[in-house]
């Protein structure tokens, strides 16, 4: 992050490069947000957002370069560390534990680390999401919203400063996206916490996104407003050499 910046910013990496199965799937790499901030990131199949979601949570180490977290290096702390220092993750597959009750999977997540959390803890995360499934239901009964909700109503229950949300509206239906763009929303807006997501669906970066980043084939292209972006030749060109025409519009 450069220096003269970086007191205000929360979170970030710097010249982030991976390698995977002998390719190297990120190059340089550099992105930051401040405090109740979102940055939407798009970019063709396989332009690697996943992978830089890997890094910035902990799941993978790179090969080079820093993940910063209120000014500390986190590049070497594990994930479930950084969990605990407040970065949340949400996944494109919204996969709750099959074999628990709503109630269970909140005692669980309550129970992850210590020191464990309250009932109260878990009953703010599941209010700030308006999650209202009884505590007896099996979780295999839930619909993909519910699943969403109740998966981010436990990340919200240890209070994160940010949240990084990979396709946080994949398989939801309009009106339901429409639930999860107000969240998103109150979570930076009103609750402060930064965002960064992950998306295909423009219309939902125009809602949410303060700033889009651009990626392709590893590397970041644009970045500024969705306008900016969206009217760059670069991002135009790296729709149009991968994806049918139309997509991006
Ligand atoms: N474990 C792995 N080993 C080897 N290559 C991998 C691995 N994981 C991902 N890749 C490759 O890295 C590139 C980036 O993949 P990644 O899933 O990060 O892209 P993406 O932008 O998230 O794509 P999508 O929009 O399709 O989810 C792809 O070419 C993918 O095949």
């Amino acid at each position: 992050m450069p220096t003269n910046t970086s007191s205000v910013a929360l979170f970030g990496c710097r010249d982030i490069a991976l390698d995977l199965g002998g390719r190297q799937i990120l190059h340089n790499i550099s992105l930051q947000v401040s405090r109740g901030e979102v940055l939407g990131i798009i970019g063709p199949n396989g332009a690697g957002k996943t992978s830089l979601f890997e890094v910035l949570s902990g799941r993978i180490r790179p090969k080079r370069g820093q993940v910063e977290f209120e000014g500390r290096d986190v590049t070497t702390l594990p994930l479930h560390q950084r969990a605990r220092l407040g970065i949340g993750r949400t996944f494109q597959t919204p996969v709750v534990p099959d074999e628990l009750t709503v109630g269970e999977t909140f005692k669980a997540a309550r129970q992850a680390y210590k020191p464990y959390l309250t009932r109260f803890d878990a009953e703010y995360g599941a209010e700030v999401v308006s999650f209202k499934v009884a505590p007896d239901v099996p979780t295999v009964k839930l619909d993909a919203l519910d699943r969403r909700k109740l998966l981010l109503a436990c990340l919200l229950m240890r209070r994160p400063k940010i949240l990084l949300m990979d396709e946080p509206a994949a398989g939801l239906i309009n009106s339901e996206v429409d639930e999860i763009d107000q969240h998103i929303r109150l979570l930076s807006k009103d609750m402060n916490i930064s965002v960064i997501i992950v998306e295909h669906r423009i219309e939902l970066l125009e809602t949410i996104a303060d700033r889009v980043m651009v990626m392709d084939a590893g590397e970041t292209i644009s970045e500024g407003s969705l306008a900016h972006v969206l009217s760059d030749p670069k991002v135009h060109a790296a729709y149009f050499e991968n994806v049918v025409e139309g997509a991006l519009r």
